[in-house]
């Protein structure tokens, strides 16, 4: 079956970048896409950023304030039943705002709109429930880098394999990003999870997470001067009791190419998906099924 990406989070940092994976990797992007509430432009113009595809999407308003809505709805509504008509199946790739994550999900499940959800925050178990009442299918992850997910998976299967091995462990975490992040890391927050199986205690965010958001932190954290606008540094050090044994776990990822490649091994992934049993997946199923390249 033909599929179509329709990318919403125009004109924002990864809407671009998915844009141009998708156009790299010959899958069709639709004309019109979602743009958030501070948006004027009324298009964007896409490229492959390898000199070659190009096209414009019309922007939309997507449903954050309420108004609005009705638009947005309506052009959905011609959108999916001109895809379903001329046979091609039409998935969302959802890279926009925290607050934006549930109206979102809510708008896709009643379209029922196949999605890809990068986007963190938000109310996760409601977007979870939200999807698998419309029978929908997505993958939801706070991390698309393959590297990335491969620790998330090893972490996990090693704190399932190992609970308590690091019990009396201090986890301290660190994660630096452009300063216009509105939220703490999603990946930080499920990779915590994983730490507190292997101390073997459920850890609160707040308590054992640093942000850095300002320049001369960054710097000082080793972001370079070109990675100030688009970076992801991530420190995890688990401290023994008396200090005298650390364990550092560290990813550091500048620009944001490597979520958008995943990102369409997740939307090629799920347009495979036809079978009735699973329908909702993370990055861990895609990579596990081999589907990353
Ligand atoms: N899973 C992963 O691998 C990754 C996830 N992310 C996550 O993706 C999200 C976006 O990041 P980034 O691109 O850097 O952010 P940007 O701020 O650069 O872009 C977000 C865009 O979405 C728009 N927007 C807001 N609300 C809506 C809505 N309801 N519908 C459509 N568009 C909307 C914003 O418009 P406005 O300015 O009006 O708000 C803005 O243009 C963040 O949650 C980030 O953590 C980022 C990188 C990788
Ligand atoms: O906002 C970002 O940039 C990123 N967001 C994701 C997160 O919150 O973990 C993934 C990555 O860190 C980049």
């Amino acid at each position: 079956m033909q599929v179509a990406v329709m990318v919403n989070g125009l004109p924002g940092a990864m809407g671009k970048e998915v844009a141009a994976a998708c156009l790299r990797r010959g899958l069709e992007v639709c004309s019109v896409g979602l743009t958030g509430p501070q948006v004027d432009e009324e298009s964007v113009d896409v490229d492959d950023g390898e000199g070659g595809q190009a096209q414009t999407i019309r922007l939309v308003k997507g449903p954050v304030t309420g108004a609005g809505d009705e638009e947005c709805d309506a052009r959905l509504q011609g959108l999916v039943a001109g895809y379903r008509d001329s046979g091609t199946r039409l998935i969302a790739v959802d890279y926009t705002h925290p607050t934006a994550v549930n109206p979102n999900g809510v708008l896709y499940a009643r379209h029922k709109m196949d999605f890809v959800m990068g986007t963190t925050g938000g109310d996760r178990e409601k977007l979870l429930k939200d999807v698998e009442e419309a029978g929908i299918y997505a993958v939801i992850a706070p991390n698309m880098a393959k590297q990335i997910v491969a620790l998330q998976a090893g972490l996990e299967t090693m704190a399932g394999t190992f609970p308590g091995a690091f019990e009396g462990y201090n986890l301290r975490v660190v994660e630096s990003h452009q300063s216009s992040k509105a939220d703490t890391s999603g990946t930080a927050k499920a990779l915590i999870a994983s730490f507190g199986t292997l101390v073997g205690k459920p850890y609160k965010v707040e308590d054992v997470i640093a942000m850095i958001r300002d320049r001369e932190g960054q710097l000082e954290f080793g972001v370079p001067e070109a990675g100030l606008g688009g970076h992801a540094f991530h420190t995890y050090q688990l401290l023994s009791p008396d200090g005298s044994v650390e364990f550092q776990f560290r990813h550091n990822v500048v620009g944001r190419r490597i979520y958008a490649e995943g990102t369409v091994d997740a939307l090629i992934y799920l347009a495979q998906q036809h079978g009735p049993d699973k329908k909702v997946f993370n990055m861990v199923d895609v990579l596990k099924a081999g589907a990353m390249k």
